[in-house]
Parts: structure tokens; sequence; C-alpha cells
């Protein structure tokens, strides 16, 4: 494992019951880089996200993360090692107000006391999403689909994750809502967030993703960067259904 590589997977192989999903399927997260996961609807992304989280174990390979192998660690062992995910569906707590959402995950981050890594206090997270701060003191469950999304990745941010993993990133949002999260994921590129990235928008992920990596029947049939993927229109028609 390179010094470089926050995340590395090896010969994952990941099955549900007797069906297998994934086969032998090897990248790595390099720090500070954006990685995009690609493929049609049931080529294995999540599952590959459920592998990493520990929610589900793999039948072979191995999981290397910040230098150490988890993939027999358990899943809150692997999340207090520094990954935080925005899952598909958000999953705000409905009885926990906005304010309470940023601040009862919350998690000291010792690389930002050292000027490494930006600091994601409630403040800054209303100001990454202003309009989180206006919803403040409503309950999860009165927000709207766009404001649970933010309020998601805001609460991800709250740990100060060493990666990031967003699973369909603007899923069923309205144009300009997409857009904020879009600009979000922009901005926390630019402050050096390692982000692992699900969404089926291939030409917004072009422009927030320095590597992309393309399953297809639980095999990566594809990587490589935006220049690559944005000049090989036949990938789009043949993986992505594009
Ligand atoms: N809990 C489960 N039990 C059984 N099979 C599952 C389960 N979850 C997913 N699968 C199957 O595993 C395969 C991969 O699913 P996965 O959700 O990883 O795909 P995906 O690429 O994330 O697609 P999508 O965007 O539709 O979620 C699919 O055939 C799916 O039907």
């Amino acid at each position: 494992m390179s010094h470089d590589d926050l995340l590395r997977c090896e010969r994952l192989e990941a099955r549900y019951g007797a069906s297998q999903v994934l086969f032998g399927i090897d990248f790595n997260v390099r720090r500070g880089e954006v990685v995009a996961l690609l493929g049609r609807n049931g080529m294995g992304k999540s599952t590959a996200i459920k592998s990493i989280l520990g929610l589900l174990r793999t039948i072979d390979g191995q999981i290397y993360f910040d230098g150490q192998r988890v993939d027999t660690l358990s899943m809150d062992v692997i999340a207090r090692l520094g990954i935080a995910i925005v899952p598909e569906g958000r999953q705000c707590f409905p009885n926990l107000t906005v304010h309470e959402h940023l601040i009862a995950f919350a998690r000291h981050s010792a690389g930002a006391e050292k000027g490494r890594r930006s600091v994601w206090s409630p403040d800054r997270l209303y100001a990454l999403f202003p309009r989180l701060a206006e919803r403040k003191k409503n309950l999860g469950g009165q927000l709207s689909g766009g404001e649970q999304q933010m309020l998601a990745i805001g609460r991800a941010l709250s740990t100060h994750p060493k990666l990031l993993i967003l699973d369909e990133a603007t899923e069923g949002l309205a144009p300009l809502i997409r857009e904020q999260i879009w600009d979000c994921l922009h901005l926390l590129r630019k402050e050096g967030q390692t982000t692992l990235v699900v969404d089926k928008y291939v030409d917004r992920l072009l422009t927030v993703a320095d590597r992309h990596l393309i399953l297809e029947r639980g095999r990566i049939v594809w990587q490589g960067n935006s220049t690559e993927l944005s000049a090989d229109r036949d990938l789009w028609t043949r993986y992505l259904a594009l």
C-alpha cells in the first residue's frame, strides 16, 4: 500500500446469500483525491460501499484504510477510524433538530488542530449551507429532500472524516439543489477532503472528481481521469447507459 493511499481495496468479493455481487475488485483512493464510482443500477456500487463501511462482510479480499487492515473490524470501529457516509436516502433523524444533528455526532479533529484540516463547527457548516441555518430549530422530519441531503452532508462532516463517502449524492433532488450539492463538493475538494462519490450525473462528476472507476456486474472494467472519461464516449454508452 502506497503511503499516498488512504483507502485500498484488494480483490474484494461479496455476496448476498448465494448470490455473488462483487468479483475481485481492486481500487485505491489517494489522500486528497475525489474518486467517482460509476456504473448502471445493480452493478455493485452500494455493495462496495457497504463492504468498506463494514456493513457487509466480504467473502474474500482485503480493505486497508489509513495504513490499517479494516475488513475484519466492526462498523463502529471503522467509522471511528475516520470514514463517514452520506447514505442513499439520507436517513436523518425525524425527531432531532437540524442543530442537534450537527452537534450530536460531532467529533474532535486532531488534524484540524494542527492546521492541516478544516474544522467543521456548526457555524462553518451553516456557512456552507445557509439554508440549514434558517432551519436550525426544525426537526429532521420537517425538512425537504434537499435540506435533508445538506444535513446528511453536514452531519458527516461534523465527524471530521478522513474519507467522506456519498452514495447517490444528488438523487431525487431538484436541479437548483443539485447545483448546491455540486458546489459543496467543489469546495470540499479545494479543501483537500478525500471523497468517494456515487452519482449518475457523469457530466457533473467530470468537473468534481479526479478519477473515475466503472463497475460492471461486480467488476471494475475501466478506471481513468476526467479527461480520459470525457474523451471516450463509447464508455458512456457501453457501461453508463448515457
Ligand atoms: N440486501 C440485498 N440482498 C440481496 N441482493 C441484493 C441486496 N442489495 C443489493 N442486492 C443485489 O446486488 C446487486 C448489486 O446491488 P448494488 O445495490 O450494490 O448496486 P448499485 O450499483 O449500487 O445499484 P443501485 O444504484 O441500483 O443501488 C444487485 O443485483 C442487487 O439486486
